[in-house]
Formats: structure tokens, C-alpha cells, sequence
């Protein structure tokens, strides 16, 4: 009797990813405890919007990681299929499913890391801003659903439009009291890949040996590929710096026009937004010399602009810009002036900027 009564608690142990209803009451498994629920001992993510384009792939990939005991995966419609089908894949990480409102809470609750690809996506002829009427909304339920379940957690923003979202994050954070502008990450490495991909075409090198810093926003001319700062060291044609500039800009709508109306970049932005929330995840675990370039709050009195430029490092933010990269934005028109201007850096607006940065100016 007692064995069968094992064998039970197994089974149902066993099968609870299929119906989150279940989990909801026992969600959250500490990392002590996930080797005994067959898992490795590391961190807990969840993705917000895990039966879509993005979310779907993301999720496979994130079953992937070794650094993820567990995996939450949440959206309003099919999470527990896509759970189900994750779920069978033979890696250490733990995976339970979450569906509709009403479990958004236990999808969040003790998780280290959140990364949210929910939202409608672009069709040929909109622009990204098209999207923040019903994203905007969707974005906000959620981080509520983050200050209240898990405050502390890193949240790798993938929802457009970001230069917009990220903000609206930003805002609902510092209403629930936990706002902390390290932890609020709009996830910028789409472009980042594409830079590589481009300039290793140019330069007729392996992408995997090229590293091209992308600063700024995700959006047209506010996404600033730094081609003056590329690993390794090269330099262009001014038609090139045209080229390379223009396509990494509008790579998100070339692939808009290419899939006709069946929405945008999926596949890479699930590899991109991977390798973001494992840079995340080896940045909480202390690993030195973590750089990824993101869309973060500006550290710099700034009044009401929600400037970029920076990279993390640890969690810590820096800036790389330097004297001739192109700077061609901002997002908002009350910035002060040098956050405003287009063409050339030059070097009285460098050190302008990095007075602001380093803190030694209030403006
Ligand atoms: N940051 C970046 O570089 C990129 C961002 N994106 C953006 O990512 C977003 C998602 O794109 P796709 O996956 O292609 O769209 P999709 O339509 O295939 O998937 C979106 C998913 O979000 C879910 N969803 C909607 N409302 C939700 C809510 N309240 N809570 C949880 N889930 C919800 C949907 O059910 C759906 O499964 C879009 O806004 C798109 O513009 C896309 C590519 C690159
Ligand atoms: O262009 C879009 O709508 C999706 C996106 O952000 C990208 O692919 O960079």
C-alpha cells in the first residue's frame, strides 16, 4: 500500500506540468529542492507570452540553459500545450505551465529572472509605436504582476515598442515602491546580432568573431550601432557606414515585409533574447565581465528623457561612446541638447556626456 501510495505522489509529481491548475497551489520549488524534482539546483525564470512566435522558441531555449532549475512558462492561451511539449526535453531544468490571468501570480512568484515577450507583433506598413496602444496595456498587467510576486527579480523586456514599454515598466515599478533601474532591461540584442551578422559580411569574417556594441534604442534611427567600436578592430567606407548603418536600423522591418503579414523576427529574437537572459543569469551569479548592451533607464538627471547609450556590466551600467560614432535620436524632445542632435559625435558633446554620466553634472 504504501508503494502504490509513492507511486501516486510520482505520477502526480510527475504529470503536473500538464495542468497548471495543479502547480498553481505548489509553484514555487526552491533551488535546494529542484534535484529532487529531477532538476539541477540554479535559477528560476519565467516568460510571460510563452506560447508565441518568440515565446515558444524562447522556451525551448531556455530548457536548454543548465544555469535554469525552473522554468515557468505563462501566457492567456496554450500554455499548457507548449508546456507539455518543452517539458519532454531531456534537460535538467524543471518546466510548469501557467495560463490566464488568474495564475499570473503563481507563474511569478520566487522567480530570479522574467523575461516578457507578450504582445501583438508588426504587420508590413506599421511601425512599432503602432503597437503601444495594446501592448502598453499588456505590458503593465504584468509588471504589476512582477512588483507584486517577485520585486527583485532581473525583467528582460521584449515587447514593443521597448523604447516606449520600458518606461511604462519603469513607471509602474516606481508606483509599487520597487523600482530598480538595473533590474528593468529592454532586450536591444536583436540588433547586436544582426550588427555582427551585417559587418561580418562586410568584412568577410566568422559573425561569431565579430562584436559590435549597438546602443540607443529599438526603434529606426535611435538604434546606434557603434561601427567606430567594433571588435575586432576595422574600419569602413563612408558608403559602408551608409549601408551597414541603414540595414541594422531597419532590419526589423525587413523581416516585417519578408513574412508578409505573419508577423515579425521570432526565431532570432528567441536566440537574441536567450543569449540576453544568459548573460542575465551569469551576471546574477557573479561572473566577471558580463557585457551586453540593453535599453536601460539613464543614471543621469536627465528630467523626463529616458536616455540609453548604456551597457551592463555585473549590473553595473557604462557607457561606450566615443569621439565620431554617429548619434542620430532621441525619444524625447525635452532632452537636453546634446541628447537631441543628429550626425557626428563631437568631442565637446562627448564630454559633455560623460560629465552627465560620470554624475559630475546635474544636467
Ligand atoms: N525587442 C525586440 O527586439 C523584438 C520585439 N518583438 C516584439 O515581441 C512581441 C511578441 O512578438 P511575437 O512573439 O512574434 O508575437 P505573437 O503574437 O506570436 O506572441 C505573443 C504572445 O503574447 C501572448 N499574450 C498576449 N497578451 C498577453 C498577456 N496579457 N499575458 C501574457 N501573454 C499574452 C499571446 O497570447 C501570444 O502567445 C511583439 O510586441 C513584437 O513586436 C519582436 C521581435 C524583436
Ligand atoms: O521590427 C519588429 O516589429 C520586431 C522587432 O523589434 C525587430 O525585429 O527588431
Amino acid at each position: 500500500m504504501e508503494f502504490r501510495g509513492d507511486a501516486n505522489q510520482r505520477i502526480a509529481r510527475i504529470s503536473a506540468h500538464l495542468t497548471p491548475q495543479m502547480e498553481a497551489k505548489n509553484s514555487v520549488i526552491g533551488r535546494e529542492n529542484c534535484r529532487a524534482k529531477g532538476g539541477n539546483p540554479g535559477f528560476k525564470v519565467a516568460i510571460l507570452g510563452a506560447a508565441g512566435g518568440i515565446g515558444q522558441s524562447l522556451s525551448l531555449l531556455m530548457k536548454m540553459n543548465p544555469l535554469v532549475s525552473l522554468l515557468h512558462l505563462y501566457d492567456v492561451v496554450n500554455a499548457p500545450g507548449v508546456t507539455a511539449d518543452v517539458s519532454h526535453m531531456d534537460t535538467g531544468a524543471v518546466v510548469r505551465g501557467f495560463l490566464g490571468a488568474k495564475q499570473l501570480e503563481d507563474a511569478l512568484t520566487g522567480m530570479d529572472l522574467v523575461i516578457i515577450p507578450a504582445g501583438i507583433p508588426r504587420k508590413p506598413g506599421m511601425t512599432r509605436d503602432d503597437l503601444f496602444k495594446i501592448n502598453a496595456g499588456i505590458v503593465k498587467t504584468l509588471c504589476e504582476g512582477v512588483a507584486k510576486c517577485c520585486p527583485n527579480a532581473i525583467v528582460n523586456l521584449i515587447s514593443n515598442p521597448v523604447n516606449s514599454t520600458v518606461p511604462i515598466a519603469a513607471e509602474v515599478f516606481k508606483k509599487a515602491g520597487t523600482y530598480d533601474p538595473k533590474k528593468l532591461l529592454g532586450v536591444t540584442t536583436l540588433d547586436v546580432a544582426r550588427a555582427n551578422t551585417f559587418v561580418a559580411e562586410v568584412l568577410g569574417l566568422d559573425p561569431r568573431e565579430v562584436d559590435v556594441p549597438v546602443v540607443g534604442g529599438h526603434a529606426g534611427v535611435t538604434i546606434l550601432p557603434l561601427l567606430s567600436q567594433v571588435k575586432p578592430p576595422s574600419s569602413f567606407t563612408p558608403q559602408e557606414i551608409e549601408y551597414l548603418t541603414n540595414r541594422i536600423q531597419n532590419g526589423g522591418t525587413e523581416v516585417v515585409e519578408a513574412k508578409a503579414g505573419a508577423g515579425s523576427a521570432t526565431l532570432s529574437m528567441a536566440y537574441a533574447a536567450a543569449k540576453f537572459a544568459d548573460a542575465c543569469l551569469r551576471g546574477l551569479r557573479g561572473d566577471a565581465n558580463v557585457v551586453e548592451c540593453s535599453f536601460v533607464a539613464s543614471q543621469v538627471n536627465l528630467e523626463n528623457s529616458f536616455t540609453l547609450f548604456h551597457c551592463f556590466n555585473g549590473f553595473n551600467l557604462k557607457w561606450q561612446l566615443t569621439t565620431g560614432d554617429r548619434i542620430s535620436f532621441l525619444c524625447n524632445k525635452s532632452a537636453p541638447w546634446p541628447y537631441r542632435s543628429r550626425g557626428s559625435v563631437s568631442a565637446w558633446t562627448l564630454k559633455r556626456i560623460r560629465k552627465d554620466w560620470s554624475g559630475e553634472s546635474k544636467r
